[in-house]
């Protein structure tokens, strides 16, 4: 369980001609064990703020405290998971899934091994082990990609879109399981997602961002029994509700930036 703090992050993209400011003063904090996501319309800055936690840019102005320390750069108390499943072509599942753990330094083979081969059963890929990432569906490239991450076993989890190149029943599947691990392991989550159903099915709150340069507009929390199932819950007063509201915020974001 960690707590994550973000302070004050203002970054600027400085390419010599041209300087874009992705994010402006952003403060947020996640509680452990906290599914927030962010959403917000096209270029507010959502992957930037998620690359900028993970540790891949160090942001212009601020800093991000991991249970009170300041971050310096990636770190396995951090795992990320983007779209694209960024698996190695040349590795079998079981590969992919064990080189998760070379960070950590795990010595054993035997343990490695066993690490490696729980994960992949958690995921519901058992009898995959050998297959390379040209023979799985799209879904299954997702549950390798979880699988590798979970294996290492981050406090903290960074998501940018996971679900966004599935189709609908996949996705379904894949937010329910995500949702029993988060249950099960108690992770923190960011959570970034264009999708506004997703992050109200998902989420114990959701952070709106203004247009760009991303600001944290506006935050709701959602207090939804999501053991119900996807049909009962998209039905529910209290999910309508709160999409109601995070749709007419991010709504008026587009207003401004058409009008802008
Ligand atoms: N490497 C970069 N160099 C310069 N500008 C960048 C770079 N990466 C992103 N930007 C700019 O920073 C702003 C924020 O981009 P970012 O990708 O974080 O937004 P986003 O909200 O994730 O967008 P989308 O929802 O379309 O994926 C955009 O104006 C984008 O063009």
């Amino acid at each position: 369980m960690s707590t994550v703090a973000l302070e004050d992050l203002t970054h600027v993209y400085d390419s010599g001609a041209e300087s874009v400011k992705a994010l402006d003063d952003v403060s947020l904090t996640i509680d452990s064990g906290e599914f927030v996501s962010v959403v917000g319309p096209s270029g507010c800055g959502k992957s930037t703020l998620l690359y900028v936690v993970g540790g891949f840019i160090d942001p212009t102005h601020g800093r991000i405290l991991v249970d009170g320390t300041s971050i310096t750069g990636p770190g396995t108390d951090r795992g990320v998971i983007f779209q694209e499943y960024a698996l190695y072509p040349w590795k079998s599942v079981m590969e992919n899934v064990k080189f998760g753990l070379k960070h950590v330094g795990t010595d054993s083979t035997e343990e490695v091994e066993a690490t490696a081969q729980k994960y992949i059963s958690r995921v519901g890929l058992d009898g995959h082990e050998d297959k390379y990432p040209k023979e799985l569906s799209g879904g299954m490239k997702q549950r390798v990609a979880i699988a590798r991450t979970l294996a290492y076993d981050p406090k903290i989890l960074l998501m940018d879109e996971p679900f966004g190149a599935l189709d609908d029943q996949t996705r379904e599947i894949l937010q329910r399981d995500l949702l029993d691990i988060c249950n099960e392991t108690q992770k923190t989550i960011l959570f970034i997602t264009h999708d506004i159903e997703e992050a109200a099915f998902l989420s114990d709150r959701i952070v709106v961002m203004s247009t760009q340069p991303g600001t944290s507009k506006e935050q709701f929390e959602v207090n939804i029994d999501q053991s119900v199932g996807h049909d009962a819950v998209y039905q529910s007063p209290e999910f309508l509700d709160v999409t109601k509201k995070v749709r007419r915020s991010v709504h008026e974001e587009l207003v401004i930036e058409g009008n802008g």
